[in-house]
């Protein structure tokens, strides 16, 4: 411990550490130190700001269209996280690091012209804890009840950009992300990757020893079902369209439960009965950032496609072969029913890199002569936090 401060370079415990101070003469010291730490901190930020308020000056005299759409580059802000990350020393962890910088820049960007959001709600669910996450906490945010009016908000130019869930680590696919893409012209900006903990929430009217009845979304349910048949074999489990809505819905009622994250009981004010009930300790979910515009490469990207392959003998291994033979990462391959008849099968495939890195554009190529039809969904700034 006392080695770790002497090597700090505010050298603070060395000079506290001495036995003719008390306790709170070296309080006084290190948080008079804090103090002209924080006033340095500030006029940086200021400074910082200022700057990001000079960039968006450039961008509107550069191309005002352009700017008066979004502020926001998705491709700079993943190398300015990943640059905190690299230049941190600790003792703060890599992502804590860059999750302060995630705000600066969420307040900076809110400086140049304020981000709308849509995110599936209502209010408290995970999708909305991955938009934060994402932007940070100066967005503004806002709720849509199915992830196809998130994609028509997008679509319409009401909001700059949307998120959706597509993925998760226990329960698979969100088939309804993936039957949007196939319709839509919307392109993927980013993804997120959240850790999801599930939590056994009451209200202040629970009777805890009377729980009959669970409320969540199928998907927490089906998360959570070992842990539920080991305390609760008895009691019904409700799904509802959402675990926020499964939070809202204990208002009242004392015989109820509802499985949903901590964003949830802090909204709703409920009271955790247990936590991380999850039954994969590393359950996850990814979501995906739409939006209309291209994104230009970060450095560390991943690729989205939806193809589609004519019903032929080794129309899989065909179209899977050129990224083998580009020595190309998939990350992900997934399957779907095609909605017409020319459609027979319909793979999403995610893989590394970027549209215009050369290799891939010559194995999007290759694809694209093999299938019966290609859609590039997006190349974007693989998830950074
Ligand atoms: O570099 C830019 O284009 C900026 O607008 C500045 C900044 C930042 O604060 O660093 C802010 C918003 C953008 O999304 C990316 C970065």
């Amino acid at each position: 411990m006392h080695k770790h401060y002497d090597r700090h370079p505010t050298g603070a415990f060395s000079m506290v550490n001495d036995a003719s101070m008390n306790e709170s003469e070296q309080l006084k010291v290190l948080r008079d130190r804090i103090d002209s730490i924080d006033d340095q901190i500030g006029k940086l930020i200021s400074e910082r700001a200022q700057c990001a308020q000079d960039v968006a000056e450039v961008k509107k005299s550069a191309n005002p269209e352009e700017a008066a759409k979004s502020f926001y580059r998705p491709e700079r802000e993943a190398q300015v996280l990943r640059k905190a990350m690299e230049r941190n020393q600790g003792p703060l962890s890599n992502e804590e690091m860059a999750r302060l910088f995630r705000e600066i820049m969420s307040a900076c960007l809110a400086l140049e012209q304020p981000i709308k959001v849509a995110f599936l709600g209502p209010e408290g669910t995970f999708t909305q804890q991955a938009a934060l996450k994402h932007f940070g906490h100066s967005a503004i945010a806002m709720p849509f009840s199915a992830i196809d009016e998130v994609f028509r908000e997008v679509e319409a130019g009401a909001v700059n950009y949307g998120v959706v869930p597509v993925e998760n680590s226990t329960e698979g696919v969100v088939n309804h992300t993936l039957d949007n893409f196939m319709t839509s012209n919307l392109k993927i900006c980013g993804e997120v990757e959240l850790r999801i903990h599930q939590n056994l929430l009451i209200s202040d009217v629970t009777h805890v020893k009377n729980i009959s009845r669970i409320y969540s979304h199928s998907q927490s349910l089906a998360q959570c079902r070992k842990w539920l048949d080991a305390h609760y074999p008895n009691a019904e489990r409700i799904a509802v369209s959402s675990n926020a809505e499964a939070a809202k819905r204990l208002k009242g009622e004392w015989n109820a439960a509802a499985i949903a994250g901590s964003m949830a009981a802090e909204l709703y004010g409920l009271k955790v009965l247990a936590e991380k009930i999850e039954d994969e300790p590393d359950n996850s979910t990814r979501f995906l950032i739409i939006g209309t515009e291209s994104v230009p490469a970060s450095g560390d990207d991943k690729t989205s496609l939806v193809v589609a392959m004519r019903n032929e003998p080794g129309a899989l291994h065909n179209l899977l072969e050129p990224f083998h033979r580009h020595n190309i990462d998939l990350t992900r391959v997934e399957s779907r029913p095609a909605r017409t008849g020319a459609w027979t099968y319909v793979f999403f495939i995610d893989f590394s890199g970027h549209a215009q890195d050369a290799e891939v554009s010559k194995v999007l190529n290759e694809v694209s002569s093999r299938a019966a039809d290609l859609k590039l969904l997006g190349s974007y700034p693989k998830a950074v936090l």
